[in-house]
């Protein structure tokens, strides 16, 4: 039935070729696709690469053949590849690219430069203890003569397809011969990029068309004990079975084999799954056997798995093996993209614009220096940043003069590119509750030359107490980091049911603070936006909830990311505000950059009165109520009469005789 493409309507999935209708990944790291498609036969690994030592795992068979087939027929079209064989360079100041402008940079500011720290290094895990503090990691690339990781990676970032705009350039027949990037043959490869795109989407049609022929032939009935794709006996293990091999070290052949043939049998469980054998035994087996291929606890691999359709769960779990690209921000403040490039690329550094949706971006693909600490990252001239942490300051879209709260904001990734977005007029504050990392956000400010930069450390939850009436508040969550395991794999085991529930409740009050902050009269702004690094429906869509109902004030805008697949407004039996649609997820295998999540919110004059607001609250029957909503301890006056309330609906649900309801100072009862 088509490739991820069709079936999830987001577009292009993200340049991990590999695995195809949740098949697994024959190549390396990403490698282009020019380079893997040539070994792609002799080279089907068995299992992905391993960020977790080695050690931890037995050694495993190399290769399994059956793969062989699956993976001939997706190798024509990756989509994601599109923008990922060639080193093309594209036209830096292309038309229509959406983020920060670089209008300002006209005439003056050709000295101007913003850097931004690359998000895992900011923070991501950091946020998993919440306040584990990192160095950070500047030289994050290659020594000199060697080459870079990012050398194989395949990488676009957002391509192509229903998530971006896309190109209406000249296409051109020349095949790109990967030759040295210079500013004169810019525009030329980047029409060549275009050209290239367009033909592999063809392709790529005609391969989905072929796969959905394939699967309607694919009417095997398994039966009883079956047979897999190869005609090799296929058995499903019983409970006591599986149990039993929990103990014991995994064959990962088997493993493998199993992982494969149990997503081919959900997938059309109907005709194959194995008469007297559940649905739910499948997923079981399947998770389990997830959780130890990709080495994490079974708890998160659960946890990820619910979030996606089977096939595609095999996808995330497979790019969250392989590493995304190094990407740069400009800092505007101090350099033009353009020059930034072409100084870089002086030096030896084959790079790249991210894509059409930002214009201070660039990739890295590899580089004979390290790209943490050329004298142009010396000198400011840029961050590093993951891509992924440019989208919650696009949706803040700071305005010139505005007063702004980075409310999370060590070590300053985002703080540095809002204070770029505003020219360096207005004040940002950079508030971080880790005393220890608003030094490196100092830093980093410093470098940048943001001279609208205050630094603060408080607890987010004491504002807007601190301070409040800002233009805009951009809360970047303290979070699990599950957006990130490609950067930090620890996360795969040391997350558990408490730390979510934790985290979910920090997020809770902070992002009431966050809107508490902001000034309703603001002539220009009056906006939050909320993001975490993490995929998970409880630090993301619940909170984003969890605040439309405490703030009847605010509301879901749209974050003109223009890309991104859309929130959830149903999971797993909670229904959520259906605004949450206008909410933007990203995910690693389909834009090939870390696990993101954005929302915006606008806020508003508080003009209803309570007991409007507690109707409204009791009248959406499907709403979630969390278990911890009336225990996340804000306790503000005006929160007050909606813990009471809730109080009295847990003491009426337990029996308890309910106390009569408190009359307010003008008479009216509380709720
Ligand atoms: C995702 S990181 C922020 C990254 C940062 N926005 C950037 O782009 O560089 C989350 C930050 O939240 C901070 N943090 C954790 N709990 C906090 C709290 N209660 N109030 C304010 N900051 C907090 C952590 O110290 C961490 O630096």
């Amino acid at each position: 039935m088509g490739g991820r493409r069709t079936k999830y309507k987001q577009g292009p999935p993200a340049p991990l070729p590999e695995v195809k209708n949740g098949r697994f990944s024959t190549k390396k790291s990403g490698k282009r696709k020019a380079e893997a498609d040539d070994d792609l036969e002799e080279s089907l690994p068995v299992r992905p690469i391993k960020k977790i030592k080695e050690n931890e795992r037995e050694p495993k068979t190399k290769k399994v053949v059956s793969f062989a087939k699956s993976l001939k027929s997706s190798r024509k079209t990756n989509p994601l590849d599109k923008g990922t064989k060639s080193k093309k360079t594209q036209e830096f100041d292309s038309d229509g690219w959406e983020d920060a402008s670089d209008d300002h940079l006209e005439g003056d500011l050709d000295g101007l430069d913003i850097v931004d720290e690359d998000d895992f290094l900011q923070g991501a895990t950091e946020e998993l203890d919440l306040g584990w503090d990192e160095e950070e990691d500047v030289n994050v690339l290659p020594t000199k003569g060697k080459k870079s990781k990012q050398r194989e990676q395949p990488a676009s970032i957002i391509p192509t397809g229903s998530d971006a705009t896309s190109s209406d350039d000249e296409e051109s027949d020349e095949e790109d011969d990967d030759g040295p990037i210079t500013m004169a043959n810019m525009e030329a490869r980047s029409r060549e990029i275009d050209a290239s795109a367009a033909r592999e989407a063809e392709l790529e049609a005609e391969e989905l068309q072929n796969a959905a022929l394939d699967e309607a032939d694919d009417s095997g009935d398994m039966g009883e004990e079956g047979e897999d794709e190869d005609g090799e006996p296929f058995h499903l293990p019983t409970a006591e079975e599986r149990a039993e091999e929990k103990n014991m070290v995994p064959d990962i052949q088997v493993v493998q084999r199993r992982l494969r043939e149990c997503v081919r049998i959900l997938r059309n469980f109907q005709k194959l799954g194995l008469r007297g054998r559940s649905r739910s035994e499948y997923v079981d087996q399947l998770v389990s056997d997830i959780a130890s291929y990709y080495g994490y606890n079974d708890f998160l691999a659960e946890k990820l798995f619910q979030l996606f359709p089977v096939a595609e769960a095999i996808e995330f779990f497979e790019a969250n093996e392989v590493a995304r690209p190094v990407t740069i921000r400009t800092n505007t403040l101090k350099a033009r993209r353009r020059d930034l490039a072409q100084a870089l690329i002086n030096r030896g550094v084959n790079l790249e614009p991210i894509g059409k949706w930002t214009n201070v971006g660039l990739q890295i693909f590899e580089s004979s220096v390290p790209i943490g600490a050329t004298p142009e990252y010396l000198a400011g001239h840029y961050m590093l940043q993951a891509a992924s942490s440019f989208l919650p300051v696009i949706a803040l879209s700071p305005q010139p003069e505005e007063r702004i709260l980075d409310m999370a904001s060590a070590p300053g990734g985002k703080t540095t590119h809002i204070s770029a977005l505003l020219q360096n007029t207005g004040v940002v504050f950079a508030n971080d509750a880790n005393k220890a990392r608003t030094k490196s956000l100092t830093a980093n400010v410093h470098r940048l030359g943001c001279k609208n930069v205050i630094v603060c450390s408080y607890d987010g939850r004491e504002f807007p107490k601190v301070m409040g009436g800002f233009d805009r508040v951009l809360l970047d969550a303290p979070c699990s980091g599950t957006g990130v395991i490609s950067k930090d794999s620890s996360v795969k085991v040391n997350k558990s049911e408490r730390d979510f529930q934790l985290l979910s409740h920090l997020q809770k009050q902070l992002i009431l603070c966050a809107i508490d902050s902001v000034s309703p009269d603001s002539k220009t702004g009056a906006y939050v936006v909320y993001s975490t690094c993490s995929v998970t429906v409880d630090e993301n869509e619940a909170v984003v909830d969890y605040a439309l109902r405490k703030r009847p004030n605010i509301k879901l805008v749209d974050t003109d990311l223009g890309f991104g697949r859309e929130g959830f407004t149903k999971f797993r039996g909670k229904t959520f505000n259906p605004s949450l649609n206008l909410t933007r997820r990203f995910y690693p295998h389909v834009h090939n950059m870390d696990g993101f999540f954005v929302a915006k919110f606008k806020v508003e004059k508080r003009a209803k009165s309570r007991a409007a607001e507690t109707t409204n609250l009791k009248s959406d029957e499907n709403m979630v109520i969390d278990e911890d909503e009336d225990d996340v301890g804000f306790n503000s006056d005006e929160d007050q009469p909606f813990l009471e309330e809730a109080k009295r609906r847990r003491m009426k649900a337990k029996g308890i005789r309910v106390p009569p309801r408190k009359t307010s100072n003008t008479g009216t009862t509380t709720s």
